[in-house]
Formats: C-alpha cells, sequence, structure tokens
C-alpha cells in the first residue's frame, strides 16, 4: 500500500517488458517517490545518470554563450514580474521542438517518470514543464511556493541540479521550510528533488559559485 497526496492506492510494480533499464529505473523512481512519501521532500542521487546530466550542462553552458538565457520572472503568464531582490536567475524553457538529442532524453525519462507515477499513485498527471536555471555567483530565490494562486496545474515540483564537485563552501542550497523544521539541500550533480507544488514554501539560499539546474512542474487539466 502507497500513500500519494493523502490517498491510499495499491501499487503493484509489473516488470517491464522488453526494456533492459526498466527495473533499474523502477528503482530510482521509487526512491524518489518513497521519500517524498516518507518526507514530504523526495530525493534521488541517480535520476537522470552522469551523461544526461553533463549534456544537459552543455546545453545549459552554450545558452549562456549565445545569450539567450533570460531573466526569470514571478507569477505567471498575466503577472509576470521581475524582481531581482526576490530571485535572480535565469532561465530558459526545454521544448521537443528543439530537436535536441538530450532535451529529447529528458523528455522521455519525465515520460517514464510520469508514467510510473500515475500508475503507481493515481496522480492524474496530464502534462509538464521544465526550464534549465542558472544561478549566477551572489545569486538567491527568495522563500516562495511553486503554485500560483491563480491556478493550481502545478501539482509537483522537480528540481535536477546539474553542478558537479559542489563544496558546502560555495552554498546555494535549497531550503525547505515546515512548520516543525528547515532543512538544506546541497545542489550536487545528478540530485533530484520531487515535492508537492502547493504544499512546501522553499528558497534557494546565496550560492557562491554559478549553480546549475533542470526545474519543472508535473501538471494537471
Ligand atoms: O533550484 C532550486 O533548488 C529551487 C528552484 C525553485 O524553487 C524554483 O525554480 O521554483
Ligand atoms: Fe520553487
Amino acid at each position: 500500500m502507497r500513500y500519494c497526496s493523502q490517498i491510499a492506492v495499491y501499487s503493484p510494480e509489473p516488470e517491464i517488458a522488453g526494456s533492459i533499464n526498466a527495473p533499474c529505473l523502477q528503482t530510482v523512481f521509487n526512491e524518489l517517490i518513497d521519500s517524498y512519501i516518507e518526507n514530504k521532500v523526495g530525493i534521488a542521487e541517480n535520476l537522470l545518470g552522469a551523461s544526461l546530466a553533463s549534456s544537459l550542462k552543455a546545453n545549459l553552458m552554450s545558452l549562456l554563450a549565445t545569450n539567450q538565457l533570460l531573466p526569470a520572472g514571478t507569477g505567471n503568464d498575466s503577472a509576470v514580474v521581475h524582481n531581482k531582490l526576490y530571485r535572480n536567475d535565469s532561465i530558459y524553457w526545454l521544448d521537443r521542438k528543439h530537436n535536441d538529442p538530450h532535451e529529447n532524453e529528458f523528455f522521455d525519462l519525465m515520460d517514464q517518470f510520469v508514467e510510473h507515477l500515475n500508475r503507481t499513485c493515481y496522480t492524474g498527471i496530464t502534462g509538464y514543464e521544465f526550464h534549465y536555471a542558472l544561478y549566477p555567483t551572489g545569486s538567491f530565490y527568495k522563500k516562495h511556493f511553486d503554485q500560483f494562486r491563480n491556478d493550481s496545474s502545478r501539482q509537483y515540483s522537480m528540481i535536477m541540479y546539474l553542478n558537479t564537485d559542489w563544496a558546502p563552501e560555495d552554498g546555494g542550497e535549497l531550503r525547505i521550510h515546515t512548520l516543525d523544521y528547515q532543512q538544506d539541500i546541497a545542489p550536487t550533480n545528478g540530485k533530484s528533488i520531487f515535492f508537492k507544488s502547493s504544499e512546501l514554501e522553499h528558497e534557494v539560499l546565496l550560492t557562491n559559485r554559478p549553480r546549475m539546474s533542470v526545474t519543472g512542474w508535473l501538471k494537471v487539466g
């Protein structure tokens, strides 16, 4: 029995025939989901894998070099506000239309994760959106929730870090706030984070080094 979003569901784990990676991927998917159920924030170390993490990081570096990153805003389409005192990262949306093999590999992985999540937790996710994010040295993102007040389509937040050799003095931790405790998570390479977008208030602490990630939301409706 597995509890997702306060709903108890039976979660059979059938073998997926024909894919040699399937059992291994399912283990990582379950690591992310089970740690989310236990601690409100799910963490898995090897969802992306070193090769995909390094390719996505190379994409992000090249977007930076060609001035394609845009200042991130807060709020959604109708009311995006750019307030550098609140957040000062830069972003670029991933899209299958780019025909980039690494972005497509990433989307294939997310499709499998969503399929697994919907099958084992009846979450009813119907879409997603993901962007690259670069936090330059000295940047941060103040305390916030990811679900918009005027739009509840964002159900789960996912963040995947692309930072090799991250040291404690580099800062840039993801700080999770709950009523009972505060948890700081270092943005180390390949680590994936998963939590409910309406539930957890969080922030990105000041980073002392450029900090890279892919961040996104699993959506309904
Ligand atoms: O990069 C992180 O650790 C968190 C980013 C975040 O909170 C967001 O983009 O909404
Ligand atoms: Fe956030």
